[in-house]
């Protein structure tokens, strides 16, 4: 008998990271599973918790009960609890926090419980009041049903298929609602005599409409009555105003593609690269082999169609498909490939999505109406139980990497869960990372190579242009000459131009021109980025707002001014000296409402504008056969960030951007302008030679002792007070030198590379190590050491097992 379940409670601290005893209601004992969130008494509180196992006995005394189930089915099987664990271990994360990564928002928000009733045949047999709930209704609070029917009785009926229980986000944000128009009585019989009564006779269109109500006696909206009656929606209001029916609003299933058409797409004919690389991966699914793929094909080599092959050969057999994609890739066009091979099996997760509509996309994975996920990082969960492959696109990505805690990487989590289903990983990318790239020459990863384009079609040819050649011979403006009669040339031609700015680590400022001072947020070290069209100065990590001042702070004077090439001011520039040019523009502010992105892209594809401007959120994924030439307004902004990844991500961007030109019959062309042309990540992506880069780029990671040579882990230390952060950074550093290797190297304290955040002070220790088994158990240590101080004194200690980001 399972008399006890052991509860992971929601309570991300130190002494709550392990199971909690709990002793099952009674009337719940056939209803609990494993994997399922119940409400459970801790201290003197009710919280959240997660079943992870069932005992016949505790060594506790006087357990408390568990009150109440939260789920129908577990939300967490057993392979999902187990990588729980897996996280847990390798981020050094608690396991709540694993847990709650794997779901989706929704079941972490406050919500609401409803019923709808599936076997709508068998509502007869419904206990009185809750026959009459769902008379009105689609949908019933579960509250509300409560009232009605025992609360075990509701989970019996729901584990047998006749409910569906479905949580509600409480917030009223981006519910969709539609109105109903509904018959005021509880029947027909009611319905008939309460028009007998009326004081008048209804007019024809109203009798007509009435006829329609008796005859499917239930809700209906303006549309479903007008697909018979036509302009119905006047005499329906009538009805109203004469009582027998009433306006009510309920939510709509939320599918974001339900109005769009997908053509079906059949498999193209294989090239014979195209059929080298998939046929090992055809392979391992064959076989249910576990291992790594990493898919090198150069940009427009037909990647998508190996992906989309391998997965047809996945279901053929049954299983399922996880596709990561990076969420700024997430682009209609990308989507619309898988939903027009695979259709409705296909579910897509990213975050321009509501918190509802994700739910929704995940219930389908959950119900299995779906095989195939299409998504951002948290994809990388979706809980299929039967997986066949999976597949990072972009593998090189940062943003497979999650920054908050748990801080875990998308592709280890693949790796877990290939491993666990028999099944391969492939990582696509033109450029792929470093560290992949390593480990496939060692024979980790199994390398498959496609190095050509589609159609025999070449690469663009890439022209590098010396900036500060330009300014010598006095062209001030932002093109180059080369640049800019190329892109008279397009528009003569009625081709597409891509132009980008590369803005990473970079965005506009105000900086007073007499003194030099630059607006920085008052609470974090870090200069304030300008929005025009707000005409605001914004911290894009507190989000603190302020207008942008007229006169300087310090200084008085008025010559203060908004600095930095935006891409406002390149579109200004570009309506000055080529206007009679059409652009889009792309950037986080034309960006930011839903569904915009989506739409600036479609525009382009039909040839609605003739330069697609943007940061680089455009270098990536984009297929559009009429670009053919490509302009990077500056090369080089990328390189100056401190971090050792910098060549490393320029080279990436640059090849990538380049790639989006010349990808169909048009041969292609790029010009790179840039004040360092004589750098290797420029000179090598000119060549497009990804070995090259490579090897180079190696024998400078193995020089300065950086990944894939040696692993990192990098500890931030945030408090208020600056001498106290910095006490305590010292104190973990030698702490480190006096638990690890001598191999092991502990760099800092030093101050972080942005020294405040939110008012906190920033210190980081970076440890950089070949292998250290007595790191995860000192850094333990560490958290355990400091915990009293953490959760007293507002300490804050992070700790990153492999940090992409070392600012
Ligand atoms: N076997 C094939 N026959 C004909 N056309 C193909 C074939 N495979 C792919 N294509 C087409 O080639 C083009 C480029 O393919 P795709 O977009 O998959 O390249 P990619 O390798 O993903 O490039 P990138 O890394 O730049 O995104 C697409 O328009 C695609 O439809
Ligand atoms: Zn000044
Ligand atoms: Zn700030």
């Amino acid at each position: 008998m399972r008399r006890i379940a052991s509860v992971i409670v929601d309570v991300p601290t130190l002494q709550t990271n392990r199971p909690f005893d709990y002793i099952i209601p009674v009337d719940l004992i056939e209803h609990i599973e494993v994997g399922m969130r119940v409400v459970v008494p801790f201290g003197n509180r009710h919280i959240q918790g997660f079943i992870v196992d069932f005992k016949e006995q505790s060594d506790v005394k006087n357990l408390k009960e568990i009150i109440e189930p939260m789920d129908v089915t577990p939300v967490l099987n057993k392979e999902l609890l187990h990588l729980g664990d897996f996280l847990s271990e390798k981020t050094l994360c608690f396991k709540i926090a694993a847990y709650q990564v794997m779901l989706p928002p929704a079941l972490k928000a406050k919500y609401d419980k409803y019923l709808t009733l599936v076997q709508q045949e068998k509502s007869n047999e419904l206990p009185d009041g809750l026959k009459k709930l769902f008379f009105y209704q689609n949908r019933v609070n579960w509250k509300d049903a409560e009232k009605f029917a025992p609360t075990s009785y509701l989970y019996r009926k729901a584990r047998e298929g006749l409910f569906e229980v479905i949580y509600e986000v409480k917030s009223q944000g981006n519910k969709k609602k539609v109105l109903y128009y509904v018959p005021t009585t509880e029947n027909v019989t009611e319905f008939q005599t309460k028009k007998d009564q009326l004081p008048k006779p209804l007019s024809p269109k109203q009798e007509e409409i009435y006829q329609f109500f008796v005859n499917e006696f239930k809700p209906h909206t303006v549309k479903q009555v007008e697909e018979q009656i036509s302009n119905a929606r006047a005499p329906l209001n009538a009805l109203v105003d004469r009582g027998l029916l009433k306006k009510e609003e309920y939510e709509q299933y939320r599918d974001p593609y339900v109005n769009r058409e997908f053509e079906r797409t059949q498999p193209l004919p294989l090239t014979d690269d195209q059929q080298k690389a998939i046929s090992p991966i055809l392979q391992a699914i064959e076989e249910n082999q576990d291992g790594v793929f990493l898919l090198n094909g150069v940009t427009g080599s037909g990647k998508t169609e190996v992906y989309l092959q391998s997965i047809q050969e996945v279901l053929n057999k049954g299983k399922e498909a996880i596709v990561l994609v990076p969420e700024i890739s997430l682009t209609p066009q990308m989507v619309n490939r898988f939903k027009s091979r695979f259709g409705d099996l296909v579910a897509v997760l990213h975050s321009g999505l509501s918190l509802g509509e994700k739910y929704d996309e995940w219930r389908k994975i959950q119900r299995k109406e779906v095989k195939v996920v299409v998504g951002a990082r948290s994809a990388i969960f979706a809980p299929f139980e039967n997986l066949g492959i999976i597949i990072i696109d972009e593998e090189h990505e940062n943003s497979y990497k999650q920054e908050d805690v748990p801080r875990y990487h998308a592709r280890d989590v693949a790796i877990e869960r290939s491993k666990i289903h028999n099944c391969p990983v492939v990582l696509g990318s033109a450029t792929p990372s470093l560290e992949s790239f390593a480990r496939a020459q060692k024979g980790v990863y199994h390398l498959l190579t496609m190095d050509k384009r589609m159609n025999q079609v070449n690469l663009p040819t890439v022209e590098i242009v010396d900036m500060r050649e330009e300014l010598k011979s006095g062209n001030r403006s932002m093109f180059s000459e080369q640049l800019f009669e190329k892109m008279q040339d397009r528009i003569a031609k009625k081709e597409q131009i891509v132009l980008m700015l590369n803005r990473r680590g970079y965005s506009a400022f105000v900086m007073c021109r007499d003194c030099g001072l630059v607006v920085k947020c008052p609470n974090c070290d870090i200069s304030l980025t300008y929005h025009k069209v707000t005409d605001q100065l914004k911290c894009h990590y507190c989000g603190f707002e302020t207008i942008t001042p007229k006169v300087c702070p310090e200084c008085n004077s008025n010559h203060i001014r908004y600095f930095g090439t935006g891409t406002q001011k390149v579109e200004e520039e570009l309506g000055k000296v080529l206007p009679e040019a059409r652009v889009i523009r792309m950037d986080v502010d034309t960006t930011s409402r839903k569904g915009s992105h989506e739409k600036l892209l479609a525009a382009f594809g039909e040839g609605k504008a003739d330069i697609l401007l943007g940061t680089q959120m455009i270098a990536k994924g984009l297929d559009f056969p009429n670009i053919t030439l490509v302009g990077v307004l500056s090369a080089d902004s990328s390189l100056h960030i401190p971090d050792f990844r910098s060549s490393e991500k320029t080279f990436q961007l640059l090849t990538q951007v380049s790639g989006r030109a010349g990808r169909h019959k048009l041969p292609g062309e790029v010009v790179i302008q840039t004040y360092t042309p004589e750098h290797y990540s420029v000179q090598f992506a000119k060549n497009h030679d990804y070995l090259q880069f490579y090897q180079y780029e190696m024998m400078m990671r193995k020089r300065g002792q950086y990944p894939p040579f040696y692993y990192l882990t990098l500890i931030h230390i945030n408090h208020e007070n600056v001498q106290y952060v910095y006490s305590v950074a010292e104190k973990i550093a030698s702490f480190l030198r006096s638990q690890l290797s001598p191999t092991t190297h502990i760099l800092g304290p030093a101050a972080s590379p942005i020294v405040k955040i939110k008012n906190k002070y920033r210190y980081q220790v970076l440890i950089k190590y070949k292998q250290d088994p007595n790191l995860p158990t000192a850094l333990k240590k560490i958290i355990h050491h400091f915990h009293r101080d953490q959760i007293k004194h507002g300490l804050t200690i992070s700790v990153d097992m492999d940090p992409y980001s070392l600012m």
